[in-house]
């Protein structure tokens, strides 16, 4: 029998013929499948536009916000993000912000359909944050890279002017700086009574610095400056550096020394990582370190199990020089004791005393809280009153008395102005 014969007879078998058209039906099947698969990565490839943002990127945030805003009105499929606020009076502001949840969403950006698919890893964490690893991926039709950047320039956009007028406070978190909090309406800086020239000494030693990186490089100096404000409690060294801030349009970087776990690595990544337009903040740097020939404190120093060591710290200080104007701030209540080192200049350039309450400070404190022509006379007659005492008044007492007194008229605050010492 020849092979054409063969054929022809297997051809006649019913059997035969069915089996061979299912072969068939499936083996189009697979190569359509196939072919599928190859015209969808094509198609991706050529057609399709996809961005990839992980949770580390600073846009992620500004992505985030904007999806809630723009977002969470087109899609069903939500999760909470609560945030909860708790004033000094006891009033509590809950407010709960809905963000389009893990998985797929499409949203619509001008006449572009976008899928936003949001991704959680479950077995990757960011080791810094301790939190799931998080990706958004937004892809869209299309070849234009431009839309991207729009939604990203948009988010951005968005949460800046969620921020205008605000002072962003930074907290350290692992090797990051997370923002802290609501951002804080800025204070207005005349509202910190400092002694006269004071406040004008520092805004414009500030101001000159962030305007001049081109003097520092040309004699290739660091870029950076260092400011401390010493003197008793409650004279307005943490408000003056939070209005400073605000008038600058700078956030605020707040860093605890004391803190377990911040160890000389960490501080000297933070301080190179510092947001853009920020002041680092190191308050009471005497509680943190004590000069190295008081003995007695050395070791209370040693007890409290500070990871950080001074001579970390003076490193860090002076360590690598940021393209970005640096600023820290540091304030102590005791200069006494703070080593010499620390406070050199190069580390410290500009120190000031904020101290107790002068003549001219209760004066300019009683006007912003009285006002009329009445109260012009009776600030004059009542800074005379108060200084006679003899005692010393820090302005936080003198704005606790007004605040007690604050329905009362120029008068009776006069009459009781012993009681400052007194409430
Ligand atoms: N010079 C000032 N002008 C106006 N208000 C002031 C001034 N100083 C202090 N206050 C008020 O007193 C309170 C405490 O001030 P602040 O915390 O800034 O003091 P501080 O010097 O940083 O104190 P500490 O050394 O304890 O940190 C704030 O509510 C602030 O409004």
């Amino acid at each position: 029998m020849t092979i054409a014969e063969y054929i022809t007879n297997l051809s006649d078998n019913p059997y035969f013929g069915a089996g061979f058209g299912l072969f068939s039906l499936g083996a189009s099947a697979a190569v359509l499948r196939k072919g599928l698969q190859y015209a969808t990565i094509y198609l991706r490839r050529q057609y399709m536009i996809t961005l990839e943002v992980p949770c580390r990127d600073k846009s992620y945030q500004w992505l985030l916000q904007w999806m809630t805003n723009k977002g969470a009105k087109e899609t069903q499929h939500l999760s909470v993000e609560t945030s909860f606020e708790q004033r000094d009076t006891g009033h509590v502001k809950t407010k709960y912000d809905f963000i389009p949840s893990v998985g797929t969403h499409f949203f619509r950006y001008g006449r572009t359909w976008i899928k936003v698919e949001r991704t959680r890893e479950q077995h990757t964490l960011d080791l810094h944050m301790g939190t799931p690893w998080e990706t958004v991926t937004l892809t869209a039709l299309g070849r234009d890279k431009a839309i991207y950047f729009d939604i990203l320039e948009e988010a951005r956009q968005m949460a800046l002017r969620q921020h205008e007028g605000k002072t962003i406070m930074y907290t350290a978190l692992g090797s990051e700086w997370r923002p802290f909090g609501h951002p804080k309406r800025r204070r207005p800086l005349n509202s910190v009574i400092l002694d006269e020239g004071i406040s004008n000494r520092i805004l414009q030693d500030c101001r000159d610095f962030i305007s001049n990186p081109l003097w520092y490089t040309q004699r290739g100096i660091p870029y950076r400056r260092g400011y401390l404000l010493y003197g008793p409690p409650g004279c307005g060294k943490s408000s003056y550096i939070t209005a400073l801030a605000g008038e600058l349009e700078f956030g605020i970087c707040v860093l605890n020394l004391s803190e377990r776990g911040l160890s000389d690595d960490r501080l000297n990544h933070l301080l190179a990582v510092a947001p853009q337009q920020s002041i680092i903040l190191l308050e009471d740097v005497d509680a943190a370190f004590v000069s190295r020939e008081d003995t007695v404190h050395q070791k209370a120093a040693y007890e409290g199990l500070n990871r950080v060591t001074f001579s970390g710290l003076l490193n860090c200080l002076d360590g690598v020089a940021s393209t970005e104007a640096r600023i820290v701030f540091m304030t102590t209540n005791y200069l006494e004791r703070l080593d010499p080192a620390l406070i050199r200049p190069g580390r410290v350039d500009l120190k000031e005393y904020i101290g107790w309450c002068s003549k001219y400070q209760i004066e300019q404190m009683f006007l912003r809280f009285y006002d009329g022509e009445k109260a012009r006379t009776a600030a004059k007659e009542f800074a005379n009153k108060v200084v006679a005492f003899g005692k010393n008044v820090s302005p936080a007492q003198i704005q606790g008395f007004f605040m007690f007194y604050k329905q009362a008229n120029c008068e009776e605050v006069l009459n009781n102005a012993d009681m400052i010492w007194k409430l």
